[in-house]
């Protein structure tokens, strides 16, 4: 028998402050929320809610000023930036609004780039180029590319850790309804594998594809 996995994310208690002159904000205040592996968590709220802020408390970018968050049993909290960057790069497929892609490099390079960062040996670019639909595309730099083109790169550079969760802000906030229903199979796909996915967005098809959704309001979970 093998030990039970755990969760692919649990983030607990998280608080993050932003101080600009004598105003205060507080973005989060208390949010806590696990996201299991195979499950599609979708997370809403209204404009200044705390969901970008959440998103990159998770995915290590930014570190809140209390509360933890572990991702694939691993801590990302409280731990020296290039330390959060090997578990991101290990552990955490980001797929963010500015991108995930390095913008002078072709699409084969910025997956193997993806690859290097989590120490992996090399990988069958084309394949996964394949699966996302972009085969033959491998040489092209992020200018050349459509919007769901784009999209599709960015999903492939994701995925290609096999990361036990993804994080992704709006992955489909640009494309048109049947570029949306691929990327969101694809992604579908990797939870199908056991990854965890945590979506923010104001898709209501991607909420209706969702397990759970978590609403946000002045930085808590409401409900
Ligand atoms: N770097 C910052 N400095 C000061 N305040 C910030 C900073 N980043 C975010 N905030 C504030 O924290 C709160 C949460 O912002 P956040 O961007 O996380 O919300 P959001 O739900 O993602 O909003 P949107 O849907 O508009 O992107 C807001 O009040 C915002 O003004």
């Amino acid at each position: 028998m093998t030990a039970d996995p755990g969760p692919a994310l649990e983030a607990r208690d998280l608080y993050r402050f932003f101080r600009t002159g004598d105003d205060e904000t507080l973005a989060l205040r208390g949010v806590s929320l696990t996201v299991h592996r195979g499950e599609t968590v979708a997370v809403v709220g209204p404009s200044g809610s705390g969901k970008s802020t959440l998103l990159a408390c998770l995915a290590g970018l930014d570190e809140p000023a209390g509360g933890t968050v572990r991702v694939g049993g691993e801590r990302m909290t409280h731990r020296r930036e290039a330390d959060r960057a090997r578990v991101r790069a290990d552990r955490i497929g980001v797929l963010l609004q500015t991108r995930n892609l390095v913008p002078h490099l072709d699409v084969t390079t910025n997956i193997r780039l993806a690859r290097r960062a989590a120490g992996r040996g090399r990988v069958r670019a084309d394949e996964l180029l394949e699966q996302v639909g972009l085969t033959g595309r491998g040489l092209a730099v992020p200018a050349q590319l459509s919007g769901g083109e784009l999209a599709r790169a960015g999903l492939a550079v994701a995925l290609v850790n096999d990361p036990d969760v993804i994080l992704a802000d709006e992955p489909t906030g640009e494309l048109d309804g049947a570029t949306e229903q691929q990327v969101l199979s694809l992604l579908r796909e990797h939870t199908g594998r056991g990854a965890g996915l945590l979506v923010v967005t104001h898709s209501a098809e991607v909420v209706r594809i969702a397990d759970r959704v978590v609403l946000l309001r002045d930085g808590a979970v409401a409900g």
